[in-house]
C-alpha cells in the first residue's frame, strides 16, 4: 500500500491550495478527486460559470436598453452561444486546476471517489487503499433537494445543470432567495426570461445588514418578481408546462405556472459516502464535519476545510483554510483560523459587498458604536454613470475602529477592498480619508464616507469650541 505524509479528499478550491502548498514544501501528498479533472464546484458549476453568465447577461441587458443612451436595438439570445463562452471561461481556469499540473508538482493524482477504512486508510473507487499519516477532507457540497411532492417527476435544474441550457426558459420560477438564486435569477431576467423567486422567510439574503439588503431588494425587484414567506408544497406539470403549488404564511396557496424550475434551497455536505464511522470522525446534524479553530475533526489526525465543514461557504475561505493546513498539517504549526476579516460578495446588480458586523449584529452585541453613511448619488462617478443606486456604510467603535463595513453599489466587491485592508491591519476609518483617490473613481465612495469620521470629530463633542479658540488667538 502506497503511503502518504499528507492526503487530500476532494480537488475544489480548499483541497487544490493543500495539495499544491503541502507538496512544494516536500510533503508526499496524494490527491483524491471523484470528478474526471479538479477544480471543484467554484470552477465547474460555482463562482465561474455564474459569474460568466452574469457578464453576458449584464451585456445584452445593456445592449436591450439602449434608447435612453439615445439608440434602439432589438435582438434575439442564443443560449447555446451564451453557454460556450461560459464553457470557454472554465477551460481557460481548468488549464491552471488540470490534474497534469498537479502531477508536474509531485502529487499523486487519484481520480476516483474515496472513503475511510480508517483513519490513515483511504480506499478509491472501494478498490485501491492508500495510506495517510495525516488526512484533509475538502469534499464540498452539492444542492440540497427538498423533499417537495412531485419535484423530481416534473424535472428542475440546479447549478449543476443549468450551465448547459440550450435554450433561454420564457418563464422560470427559482425557489430560494440566497446568494445562488437571486445571482442567477437576475442573470435569467436579464436575458429575457420572466423570474419569480420564491422564497420562505421574508426577505433575500438574511445574513446582510437589513439597510443595505432592503436597498438592494428595490433594485432587483424592478426586474425580478419576489413571493416571500411562502413554500412550494406540490410541483406537477401539465401539456409542458410545470405548475408550481405555493403555500403563504396564512395557509392560502396559489398556483404558478412555468417552463422550468430552479432550485436553489442551500446546500448539503459531501460527507455521507465518505464512511467517516470507519475513521469515527464526528459530524454535525446537517452532515457538515465539525472542526476545532485548527481545523481538526474530533481525530487531531483528520482535517476538515471548505465548504464541507460548514463555516463560510466561499472559495477564498476555503483558500485562506487551506493555507493554514498546510502550516498545521505538514510544518506542525498550531495556527489558529480568524473569521474577523472574512469578506464576501454578492454579484447581483447592484452587488453587496459584507465585511464583519452588521449593524443588527452590534444592536444585539449591546456594543456601542457610530455609524458613518454615504449614498451612491452624492458620490460623482456614480452620478456622471447615472449608477446611484446603492451606498456604502461603515460601523466602527467608538474609537474609529473598523467593526463592520457593508455596501451595495455597482462594482461594490472591489471599490471596497480598501476597507478589508483597513480593517484587517487595524487601520482607523480616519486613515481611510487620507488615502488619496484618482478623482472621480467609485472608490471615492469609500473616502466621502471615511470624511464624515472627521466631520464628526470636528463638529460635534467639545472640539469644535476648542478650534474656536484656537483661532481667534492665531489671528
Ligand atoms: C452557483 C454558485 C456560485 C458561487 N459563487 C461564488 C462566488 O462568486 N464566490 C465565492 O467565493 N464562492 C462562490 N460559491 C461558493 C464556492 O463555489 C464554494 O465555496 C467553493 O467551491 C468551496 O470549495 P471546496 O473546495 O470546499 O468544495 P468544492 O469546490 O465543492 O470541491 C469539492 C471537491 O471534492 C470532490 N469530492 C466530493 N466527494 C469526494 C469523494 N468522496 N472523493 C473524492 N473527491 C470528492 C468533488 O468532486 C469536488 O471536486 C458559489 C457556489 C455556487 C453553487
Ligand atoms: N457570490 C458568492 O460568493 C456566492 C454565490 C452563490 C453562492 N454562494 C455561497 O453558497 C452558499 C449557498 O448559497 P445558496 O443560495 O445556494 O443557499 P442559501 O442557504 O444561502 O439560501 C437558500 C435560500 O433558500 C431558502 N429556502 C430553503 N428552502 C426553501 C423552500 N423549500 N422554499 C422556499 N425557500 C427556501 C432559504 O430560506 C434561503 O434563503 C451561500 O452561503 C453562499 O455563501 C456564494
Amino acid at each position: 500500500m502506497e503511503k502518504y505524509d499528507l492526503i487530500v479528499l476532494g480537488g475544489g478550491a480548499a483541497g487544490l491550495t493543500v495539495a499544491s502548498g503541502a507538496s512544494s514544501l516536500g510533503a508526499k501528498v496524494a490527491l483524491v478527486e471523484k470528478n474526471e479533472q479538479p477544480g471543484g464546484d467554484c470552477l465547474h458549476v460555482g463562482c465561474i460559470p455564474s459569474k460568466a453568465l452574469i457578464e453576458i447577461a449584464n451585456t445584452i441587458y445593456s445592449s436591450k436598453n439602449t434608447e435612453q443612451y439615445g439608440m434602439t436595438s432589438s435582438g434575439e439570445v442564443n443560449m447555446k452561444q451564451i453557454n460556450s463562452r461560459v464553457h470557454e471561461s472554465i477551460a481557460h481556469i481548468q488549464k491552471h486546476d488540470d490534474a497534469d499540473r498537479f502531477r508536474d508538482l509531485g502529487i499523486d493524482v487519484y481520480i476516483g471517489s474515496g472513503a475511510f477504512l480508517s483513519k490513515n486508510e483511504i480506499i478509491i473507487d472501494g478498490k485501491e487503499r492508500i495510506f495517510g499519516k495525516r488526512i484533509v477532507i475538502a469534499t464540498g457540497t452539492r444542492p440540497l433537494i427538498p423533499p417537495i411532492e412531485g419535484l423530481k417527476e416534473s424535472g428542475f435544474l440546479t447549478n449543476e445543470m443549468v450551465f448547459d441550457l440550450e435554450e433561454l426558459p420564457n418563464r422560470i420560477v427559482f425557489i430560494g432567495g440566497g446568494p445562488t438564486g437571486v445571482e442567477l435569477a437576475q442573470a435569467f431576467s436579464r436575458l429575457g426570461s420572466k423570474v419569480t423567486i420564491i422564497e420562505r422567510s421574508s426577505s433575500i439574503f438574511k445574513q446582510e445588514d437589513k439597510e443595505i439588503r432592503e436597498n438592494v431588494q428595490i433594485e432587483l425587484e424592478k426586474e425580478v418578481s419576489f413571493v416571500f414567506n411562502a413554500s412550494v408544497t406540490n410541483v406537477h406539470s401539465s401539456h409542458g408546462e410545470k405548475i408550481v403549488t405555493i403555500q403563504k404564511k396564512d395557509k392560502s396557496t396559489e398556483e404558478l405556472t412555468t417552463d422550468e424550475i430552479f432550485l436553489a434551497t442551500g446546500r448539503t455536505p459531501n460527507s455521507d459516502k465518505l464512511d467517516l464511522d470507519n475513521a469515527g470522525v464526528k459530524q454535525t446534524d446537517s452532515g457538515h464535519i465539525s472542526v476545532n479553530n485548527k481545523l481538526q475533526t474530533n481525530i487531531p489526525s483528520i482535517y476538515a476545510i471548505g465548504d464541507v465543514n460548514g463555516t463560510l461557504p466561499f472559495t477564498h475561505i476555503a483558500g485562506m483554510e487551506g493555507k493554514l493546513i498546510v502550516q498545521n498539517a505538514v510544518l506542525g504549526l498550531r495556527r489558529k483560523v480568524d473569521y474577523t476579516n472574512a469578506p464576501w460578495v454578492i454579484y447581483t446588480n447592484p452587488e453587496v459587498f459584507h465585511l464583519g458586523n452588521t449593524e443588527e449584529e452590534l444592536q444585539e452585541k449591546k456594543l456601542k458604536y457610530d455609524v458613518f453613511k454615504v449614498s451612491l448619488a452624492n458620490v460623482d462617478r456614480f452620478v456622471a454613470d447615472h449608477k446611484t443606486e446603492g451606498l456604502v456604510k461603515i460601523l466602527t467603535n467608538k474609537r474609529g475602529y473598523i467593526l463592520g463595513a457593508h455596501a451595495t453599489g455597482k462594482g461594490a466587491g472591489d471599490f471596497m477592498q480598501e476597507v478589508i485592508f483597513a480593517k484587517q491591519y487595524k487601520k482607523k476609518i480616519g486613515d481611510l480619508s487620507q488615502v488619496i483617490h484618482p478623482y472621480p473613481n467609485h472608490a471615492a465612495a469609500v473616502q466621502s464616507t471615511a470624511d464624515l469620521y472627521w466631520r464628526k470629530k470636528l463638529f460635534e463633542g467639545s472640539l469644535p469650541k476648542v478650534i474656536k479658540k484656537y483661532i481667534k488667538w492665531f489671528r
